[in-house]
């Protein structure tokens, strides 16, 4: 029996998810409510290895085909291993990235088959779908500039953050148009406003939704 609350974070390279994530999850923990912090791929050692496989910088020859099934191989063990028990254990589980990422990269991005996308990616998670997703949107040459200045000072540089800028464009409009097909579950914030308004409307989206649910 699930009763805990799966938030998702998704958005363009440098959106500033991780940055709002840790806010979020400080806010949620000082009302009291048990929080998990976790990203994709990642999140159990599992998936850490195989992102160092999807992500490293020298692994550029990588079909789009092998990356999708990375990605949901990290995802399978990700929702199995860490997010259903913290659900079923009442958490509110913050999710740097999930399953609408692959629909914005490998979908979108890369021009992957969408039906055998949402069947993939239905078998991986099982057919776990988040309660609530953040999208942080921002102009993806604007994000990247961000990346660019925080690798300077030694943050990664990824595989994803090096493809073409043009990819990055079909990534945003692709989630731009998942939030707009589905505006029950998304909510949009303009992620280049300074980073305390971003938060703050990020917060206000959280206790909204917890509202509704009390
Ligand atoms: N609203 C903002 N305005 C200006 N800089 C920001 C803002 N949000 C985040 N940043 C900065 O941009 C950089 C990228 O932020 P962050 O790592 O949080 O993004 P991200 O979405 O997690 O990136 P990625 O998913 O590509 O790793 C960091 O140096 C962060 O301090
Ligand atoms: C889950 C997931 C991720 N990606 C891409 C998106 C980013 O380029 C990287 C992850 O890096 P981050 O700094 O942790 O955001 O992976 C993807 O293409 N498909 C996915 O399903």
């Amino acid at each position: 029996m699930r009763r805990g609350l799966f938030i998702t974070f998704e958005g363009p390279e440098g959106a500033g998810k991780t940055t709002v994530i840790r806010a979020v999850a400080e806010h949620l923990r000082q009302r009291g409510y048990n929080v998990v912090l976790t990203r994709e791929p990642g999140g159990t050692p599992i998936g850490d290895q195989i992102r160092t496989v999807l992500l490293s910088p020298d692994n550029n020859a990588m079909h789009p085909e092998t990356e999708l099934l990375l990605f949901s191989a990290a995802r399978a063990q990700h929702v199995r291993e860490r997010i259903l028990p913290a659900l079923e254990e009442g958490a509110i589980v913050l999710c740097d990235r999930f399953a609408d990422s692959t629909l914005a990269y490998q979908g979108y991005g890369r021009g992957l088959d969408l039906p055998a996308l949402h069947a993939i990616t239905q078998f991986a998670t099982g057919g776990l779908t988040p309660d609530l997703t953040i999208l942080l949107d921002i102009d993806p040459a604007q994000g990247l500039a961000r990346r660019r200045a925080a690798s300077a000072q030694g943050a990664e540089w990824n595989r994803i953050d090096n493809d073409e800028l043009a990819l990055h464009q079909r990534v945003r409009e692709g989630y731009l148009r998942l939030a707009a097909e589905n505006p029950e579950r998304w909510v949009v914030v303009d992620a280049s406003a300074p980073v305390d308004d971003v938060i703050a409307q990020v917060i206000a989206a959280i206790e909204e939704h917890l509202k509704k649910k009390a």
